[in-house]
């Protein structure tokens, strides 16, 4: 058994100044049966819920990029051994309230989800840490997170402009819980606060406009905690959940990421005479906005084989290229489908017709300004792409020219979606930099070449 620091993914300490383009060329055909690396949402909560429970949690199949690791990391870290054995990584459990001060500061890397996540469990233990991370990390909003746990007994010692990374804060042993209103919808917040309240006494409420990703409910359910969740009119929920909780170890599964598989599935769609199955993908309904999207514009995707693994939906996925067309896309599906919007827009430039997708404001606050980043690179590759207020409007004319160096500031998700343009266009795509794809999909390129990807 070897600690999780040995395996740690890789990181290139010159990352910003060693940029690493890649060109993607028009394909054939996109072709095979494949799987793609585990859930990342899953994965941090697996960790970080395997660290506040009593005993051994097992977990298979645990994605093994670098966002993750940083979780790994910083629950070992706090006192929760993380080891691995034959794939599969064990976390030592501590307890809710039993982890112990860090010797140094948490460095979450490019991780949104590890950082605001963590927050939340360190603002249930009397410690105070230090929470730190990469040049993007450090510009992103901690406000929304900072602001409710600061309400349950959270103090900031220290922070970025504008409450930013990094910071220093202190937890507390005598939390308190909440009913909180989500002002946006984000499953990060809500983890955040329903971890805190893991610790208090009493119930914690966290009362979502939108239904956001339900993992962390499920995972706190199978886990042992007590919780509740009810509909509410228009789309929302409340999730409650009872404090002074006692968790257990658990063995768990994790199923392959749909927001990663969409970058498969786009390719598959607009490279003439694809078929490909991608097996073992989380089918999740409130992940599956993307799916749902691509079959209003007449895309055929087929689920085979849908079954239930470890009180999540999992299923095969075959897809075949195919014409597609415009869509309006409501603001409502946003969080279903938040990281596949850059994609969705590729996708859409190769349709017929306008694809306008609306209510996208939170794209403006992720690794990069995604609205931003994804016009502008539609843009340099010849489509007709326009921004209103906080909607992306593409107009698709069912062939993409290409023929452009796209800049992805520092983005997984903008340089997967630019190179799956590429392999579709008429001329090659250049995309500025792939370091970052290392953060959510190992793996990725070679993944790719293998189904008939044309990328060097
Ligand atoms: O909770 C999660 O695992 C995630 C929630 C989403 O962020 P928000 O909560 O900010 O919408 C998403 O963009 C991110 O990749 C993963
Ligand atoms: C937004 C993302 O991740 P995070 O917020 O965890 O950095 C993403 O993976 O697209």
């Amino acid at each position: 058994m070897r600690s999780v620091k040995s395996y740690r993914a890789p990181q290139n300490p010159n990352r910003e100044s060693m940029p690493h383009p890649l060109t993607a060329r028009r394909s054939a055909r996109i072709s095979g049966r494949v799987r793609v690396p585990g859930d990342k949402s899953i994965s941090h909560r697996a960790l970080i819920l395997g660290a506040l429970a009593i005993g051994r949690t097992r977990i298979a199949g645990l994605l093994a990029a670098e966002d993750v690791m940083a979780t790994a990391q910083a629950v070992d870290e706090l006192g929760a051994e993380v080891t691995q054995k034959d794939g599969t990584v064990e976390v030592l459990g501590q307890g809710v309230g039993g982890l112990r001060a860090p010797q140094g500061p948490l460095d979450f890397g490019n991780s949104g989800t590890g950082s605001r996540l963590m927050l939340g469990v360190v603002a249930g233990h009397d410690m105070r840490v230090e929470f730190t991370g990469d040049a993007s990390l450090c510009r992103r909003p901690m406000g929304r997170v900072l602001t409710p746990l600061i309400t349950m007994g959270l103090q900031v010692e220290a922070q970025g402009e504008g409450g930013t990374l990094p910071l220093t804060v202190r937890g507390t042993g005598d939390i308190l819980p909440i009913e909180y209103d989500l002002p946006v919808p984000s499953a990060q917040v809500k983890s955040a606060i329903l971890f805190a309240g893991l610790h208090a006494p009493g119930r914690t409420t966290v009362i979502e406009p939108l239904a956001t990703r339900d993992h962390t409910e499920r995972m706190l359910a199978f886990f042992g905690a007590e919780l509740h969740a009810e509909d509410k009119a228009g789309g929302g929920r409340a999730v409650t959940v009872c404090g002074d909780a006692e968790l257990h170890g658990a063995a768990l599964s994790v199923p392959g990421d749909p927001s990663s598989a969409a970058f498969l599935i786009a390719a598959a769609l607009i490279c003439p005479g694809s078929d490909l199955v991608v097996e073992n993908v989380l089918m999740n309904p409130t992940r599956t906005g993307f799916l749902d999207t691509l079959r209003e514009m007449g895309a055929s995707i087929e689920v085979l084989d849908l079954r239930d693994e470890g009180g999540e939906p999992v299923g095969d996925l075959r897809v075949k290229a195919g014409p597609l067309k415009g869509v309006r896309v409501p603001p409502e599906r946003a969080p279903s489908m938040i990281d596949e919007y850059p994609v969705l827009a590729v996708v859409a430039a190769f349709a017929e017709g306008e694809t306008h997708m609306a209510g996208l404001a939170e794209l403006k606050v992720k690794e990069s300004d995604r609205l931003a980043a994804t016009a502008a690179g539609l843009e340099a590759c010849g489509v007709a792409v326009r921004i209103e207020g906080d909607d992306l409007i593409v107009r698709g004319r069912g062939a993409v020219k290409g023929g452009a160096l796209v800049e992805t500031h520092m983005d997984h998700r903008i340089a997967m979606a630019f190179l799956i343009l590429g392999l579709g266009a008429s001329e090659p795509v250049t995309v500025d930099d792939v370091t970052m794809i290392a953060t959510s999909f190992p793996g990725f390129a070679a993944l790719m070449t293998s189904l008939g990807a044309e990328l060097a």
